[in-house]
């Protein structure tokens, strides 16, 4: 079976880092498609409720996985989620580990409503590199690039980064997985 002809990137890294932003600008840069998970999972119901400790959707991850399969197998798009375990490994060619000093998530998050134990997990979460090491125990090292996210500047750094990377991904030839 031929293998895709665009590329699957996924950019996760802790709520705040800049996932939705930098994968919106590389959308445009690049013209993939871009999926907002935690967007998709609202829109169409693809979780078991609402966690009122954690105030979040409770995700369910075959139907969100069921959902995406065929997109996915298609190639072309740009995933943007807060966790990367569960996802088939086969679905990406790159994975970007976006990360951001402590200070600088800290007003990002505070500026957006969070407060508490809510705060405090996702800084924590940060602190711990939580979504490194998560990125590092799905996925190939090899495919898997973590990222300074703190200034615009690094936000469009590594959007050129990114948009190199794409133009000069090439498809896997059939029979040389
Ligand atoms: N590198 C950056 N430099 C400056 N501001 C940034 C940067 N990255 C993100 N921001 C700002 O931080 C806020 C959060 O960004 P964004 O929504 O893209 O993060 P996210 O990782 O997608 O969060 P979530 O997982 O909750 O959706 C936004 O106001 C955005 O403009």
């Amino acid at each position: 079976m031929a293998g895709r002809e665009k590329p699957n990137i996924l950019i996760t890294g802790t709520p705040g880092t800049g996932k939705t932003s930098t994968a919106s600008l590389l959308a445009e840069a690049t013209h993939l498609h871009h999926i907002n998970v935690g967007e998709l999972v609202k829109e169409k119901h693809l979780h078991d409720g609402w966690d009122s400790d954690l105030l979040c959707h409770i995700l369910n991850e075959d139907l969100l996985c069921d959902e995406l399969e065929d997109t996915m197998t298609n190639g072309g798009n740009i995933v943007d989620y807060h966790a990367c375990e569960f996802f088939p490994e086969r679905w990406f060619d790159l994975v970007v580990v976006l990360q951001t000093d402590n200070s600088i998530l800290y007003d990002r998050l505070t500026n957006r409503g969070y407060s508490g134990q809510k705060l405090q997990n996702n800084l924590e979460c940060e602190i711990f590199q939580v979504l490194r090491e998560e990125a590092e125990e799905s996925y190939r090292h090899d495919i898997i690039k973590v990222m300074a996210s703190n200034t615009i500047e690094d936000m469009s750094d590594n959007v050129e980064v990114l948009k190199a990377w794409v133009a000069s991904w090439r498809p896997v030839e059939a029979g040389c997985t």
